[in-house]
């Protein structure tokens, strides 16, 4: 039996116009999901306690037969669990083992469907575990590899390699299309982040922005000024210039909004960590609801989130150096 972790993410900057080759700069935060793999002589037994499909909790045997002890729609298991399904087939292959089976368990401490990257930590994490569980150590720039596959199979070709790369190298990261690189040196933020207790389709939100710039040149437009958003806040990034930083953030946070991915939860918890002085705020993943990121290194943020209509929970978030990791 094998335990591996890896963590979630916040974007300083770049979500939604990175699937179109501008870069993003996400950094992984100290919150995990845990998998555990346990080979077994065939199949898939996956438990995941913390994934409630229509309030129910869902136990899934992957061998096609039975199912959650209640009446839940199958297409909403299949896709419930197509994560962790195509992560145990990338580990199949790494460890050129196509018939193993596995009973996977899941528990994790990022809310799903947030913006803050469960389902990369999630791949990264069971790719780990279940290869280590075979007797195969992959490098994570392999994981991180395999992963973006499973997200791109699963998400239906919307996915970047954001958030894989960033789950499971760690720290913050820059991604430009194919190239995915660690930024040295960067070894805290002051993240503060709000979160609505909803959750965007990512895959709907990732369309969405996709009609528009295809509709409209200043969409495409807008896309491109993220990217230059992007550019201008990776050069003072190392500097430790929140306020620069803030200012970007807060740019990138209209932008996004304009591009119709925010939302009214999200705008209300932007401007209250912005009324508290924060740095700045915007929205984190692909929007439409869920979590909001400030930077703010004061608990002034974070008090007044407390406090907003709409913020179900506020939690301040280190920047995780390390990426993907055997517990
Ligand atoms: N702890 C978990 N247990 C079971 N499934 C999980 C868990 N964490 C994530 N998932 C899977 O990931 C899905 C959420 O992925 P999705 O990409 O929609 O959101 P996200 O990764 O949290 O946010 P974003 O991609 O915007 O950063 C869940 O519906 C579930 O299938
Ligand atoms: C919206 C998006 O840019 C980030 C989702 O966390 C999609 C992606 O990069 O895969
Ligand atoms: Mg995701």
């Amino acid at each position: 039996m094998v335990t591996s972790s890896a963590p979630g993410k916040v974007y300083l900057f770049g979500e939604h116009a990175v699937v179109y080759g501008e870069p993003a700069v996400p950094c992984a935060i100290e919150r995990r999901v845990h998998v555990t793999a346990t080979e077994i002589d065939e199949g898939l037994r996956i438990h995941a306690n913390d994934l409630q499909l229509d309030g129910f909790t869902v136990e899934y045997s992957g061998d096609g037969e039975s199912h959650p002890d209640v009446d839940v729609a199958e297409s909403l298991v299949e896709a419930g669990m197509g994560y962790v399904n195509e992560a145990v087939a990338q580990a199949r292959d790494a460890a050129d083992a196509p018939a193993a089976g596995f009973e996977i368990s899941v528990e994790g401490d990022i809310p799903l469907g947030a913006g803050l990257g469960s389902s990369a930590a999630l791949v990264v994490a069971a790719i780990d575990a279940a290869t280590r569980e075979l007797g195969v150590e992959l490098p994570a720039s392999e994981i991180a590899d395999r992963a973006y596959q499973v997200e791109h199979e699963v998400q239906d070709g919307q996915a970047s390699r954001a958030d894989t790369f960033c789950s499971a190298m760690g720290g913050a990261v820059r991604v430009e299309g194919d190239d995915c690189r660690r930024l040295d040196g960067i070894d805290t933020l002051p993240f503060v982040i709000g979160y609505d207790g909803g959750a965007g389709d990512t895959g709907a939100l990732v369309a969405g922005v996709r009609d528009l710039r295809d509709e409209y040149d200043f969409a495409a437009d807008t896309v491109a000024a993220i990217g230059d958003v992007v550019r201008e806040g990776e050069a003072v990034l190392g500097t430790g210039d929140y306020e620069t930083l803030g200012e970007l953030m807060d740019f990138n946070h209209g932008l996004l909004s304009a591009l119709g991915v925010s939302s009214r939860s999200l705008d209300s918890m932007v401007w209250a960590a912005r009324d508290a002085d924060a740095h700045g705020a915007k929205l984190t993943g692909a929007g439409g609801g869920g979590c909001i990121v400030a930077l703010d290194e004061t608990d002034d943020a974070l008090t007044a989130l407390k406090y907003t209509p709409g913020c179900e929970n506020v939690f301040r978030a280190e920047l995780d150096t390390d990426g993907v990791r055997q517990e």
